[in-house]
């Protein structure tokens, strides 16, 4: 029986904007995410039972219907009638509840892999609105490549990718609740606004520096006020010479941005003093 893989990489927030709180509880906001090379991977196999079977050989992660990936399945086989069973075992790389959207990744694997397993043929616009159901980073964990999402994520237009950089990211051990984030961010206290035209033309031009000056989310500051650690970790970066530094998402992670091999290694050990979860990754473009 034929195996399925998919790979449901990672992304990073290089501009978080959030203008507004929405009458249905969601805020409306303004984002430019890209994808990073650290990735779970899916395997996906026909089941003799019409039943949805999740393994992992993460520990700390649900595999019931709980999980992102289980939702997925379940969505696609409701919604396109399928009656068949799937066996999905998913190789956890990624940080859980860490702003890097491994959960939504997972998701948007799920239902690209579905799609191939099941021959549903269903176009890239319509994984995207079964994405959007299932979370508001899905339908762009299923795009890929580089986007600015609006509406509360789910509204994406692709665009330049970023010049080709180092990427450092650290996970502190603590776990962020993205609801919580966004229910404790108040948009009158923000100061100033990260410009999404402003890293668009950085993009465009392929621009290092420029990308690295228009860096900018609204929600750090919510989550460095109640969490210290990850405002030593930005510090921890900045002072080893990453080139653009900036939590991702909700958070915790920080990413730093690093256009010179001979510094990573720098950046690295730093950071390795501070947690366990470090890595280096190149960005996916
Ligand atoms: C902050 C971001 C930035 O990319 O990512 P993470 O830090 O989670 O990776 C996203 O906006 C997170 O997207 P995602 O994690 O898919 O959120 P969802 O499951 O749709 O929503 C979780 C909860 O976050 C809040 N939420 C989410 C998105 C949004 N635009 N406004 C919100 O207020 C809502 O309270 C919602 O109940
Ligand atoms: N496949 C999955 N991988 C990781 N977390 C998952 C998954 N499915 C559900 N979750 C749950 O979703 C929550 C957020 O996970 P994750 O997507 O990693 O966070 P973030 O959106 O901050 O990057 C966690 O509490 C976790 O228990």
């Amino acid at each position: 029986m034929s195996k399925i893989y998919e790979k449901a990489p990672a992304k990073i927030n290089l501009v978080l904007d959030v203008l507004r709180k929405r009458e249905d509880g969601f805020h409306e906001v303004e984002m430019i995410m890209t994808m990073v090379d650290l990735a779970d991977r899916l395997e996906m196999e026909e089941l003799p039972r019409d039943q949805i079977v999740l393994s992992s050989q993460a520990g700390f992660i649900p595999l019931d219907e709980k999980n992102l990936a289980f939702q997925a399945a379940r969505l696609i086989k409701e919604r396109y009638g399928v009656k068949r069973g799937v066996y999905i075992h998913l190789d956890k790389q990624i940080p859980v509840a860490a702003g890097l959207a491994g959960g939504s990744s997972d998701a948007a694997a799920a239902l690209k892999g579905l799609n191939r397993l099941w021959d549903l043929r269903l176009p890239r616009e319509e994984l995207e609105l079964l994405g959007a159901e299932l979370g508001s980073d899905v339908p762009f964990c299923i795009r890929g490549g580089t986007a600015v999402a609006r509406g509360r994520g789910e509204k994406l237009e692709s665009v330049s990718p970023p010049p080709q950089c180092w990427v450092v990211l650290a996970k502190p051990p603590i776990n962020v609740s993205t609801a919580d984030v966004y229910g404790k961010f108040r948009v009158n206290d923000v100061k100033r606004h990260p410009s999404v035209p402003r890293m668009l033309d950085a993009l465009s031009r392929q621009s290092f520096p420029d990308m690295c000056a228009a860096l900018g989310n609204v929600l750090e500051n919510v989550t460095l006020h109640r969490y210290p650690e990850v405002r030593q970790i930005k510090e921890c970066m900045i002072k080893a010479g990453a080139d653009g530094v900036l939590m991702s998402g909700s958070g915790p992670t920080v990413f730093g941005l690093v256009s010179k091999e001979m510094k990573v290694a720098r950046v690295y050990n730093a950071l390795r003093g501070f947690c366990k979860e470090v890595f280096v990754v190149r960005m996916l473009t």
